[in-house]
């Protein structure tokens, strides 16, 4: 199985994902808060470019989350905070989300021929869902306005890994190799040294610590976001 990591969303060249799985990485927030927006019973989350868009899509009875470069949006039920996806108040909810980067990527990921959301949280999920597609994969990091994100690429490092652990033959594109590598250097750690980057640092800045400690749980849940038909749900992998 071939595994291209791409490094920011503005580097997708064409047909590098056609025909392929593509897992959406975006750790520092918009996966990791969609994964736990599924995985405490949200019914569905709807990807928007913009945040009019989110506006004019949000029927009666949804919400709305999202941020713009890190900030609350007037009249949204929720920001870009894993916690804020894990109250009761989601439960059943669509809700309508427009991020600064994660939901920007994941719209530019449509020529995929499977798209699902990836982050630290549910990393054995998405590898889990990887293996049982069998096309090769493209690791989309969202990266952050344009520019790479450390975190993203160590979650891309951290699903090679668990690619290669039951000793399948996995070719990574030589950006993947040596996040691989940066992966196996900060396992251990990852608190540490991610909240070194610059989205990292940012948060931290902000106040937001519980943000990044909420975002490096691994396999914290069993959920496989997919986008599909514009809307992204909750896939249970037949075991
Ligand atoms: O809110 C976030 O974590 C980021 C915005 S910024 O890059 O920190 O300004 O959005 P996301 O789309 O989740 O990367």
């Amino acid at each position: 199985m071939k595994i291209t990591v791409i490094p920011h969303a503005d580097d997708i060249h064409s047909d590098t994902l056609s025909h392929k799985t593509v897992v959406v990485i975006d750790v520092f927030r918009a996966s990791s808060s969609i994964v736990t927006a599924l995985s405490h019973g949200a019914s569905a989350i709807i990807p928007a470019g913009t945040v009019s868009e989110a506006r004019q899509c949000a029927k009666e009875g949804m919400l709305l989350g999202g941020e713009r470069f890190g900030k609350r949006l007037d009249g949204f039920d929720l920001c870009n905070s894993p916690q804020d996806y894990a109250a009761p108040l989601v439960r059943g909810k669509t809700i309508v989300m427009t991020t600064t980067n994660g939901t920007r990527t994941l719209l530019k990921a449509a020529k995929g021929a499977d798209v699902i959301i990836g982050c630290f949280l549910n990393a054995s999920a998405c590898v889990r869902f990887i293996r049982q597609l069998k096309h090769d994969a493209v690791l989309l990091c969202a990266g952050t306005r344009g520019d790479f994100s450390l975190e993203d690429g160590i979650a891309a490092g951290c699903l090679i890994d668990l690619l290669l652990s039951d000793g399948q033959t996995v070719q990574a594109n030589d950006l993947g190799l040596v996040l691989h590598q940066g992966y196996l250097s900060v396992k251990d750690h990852l608190l540490t040294h991610l909240c070194r980057s610059a989205s990292g640092d940012r948060l931290m800045k902000r106040g937001l610590a519980r943000d990044l400690e909420d975002c490096l749980v691994m396999d914290r849940y069993d959920v496989v976001p997919r986008w599909k038909n514009g809307r992204i749900h909750s896939f249970r992998l037949p075991d």
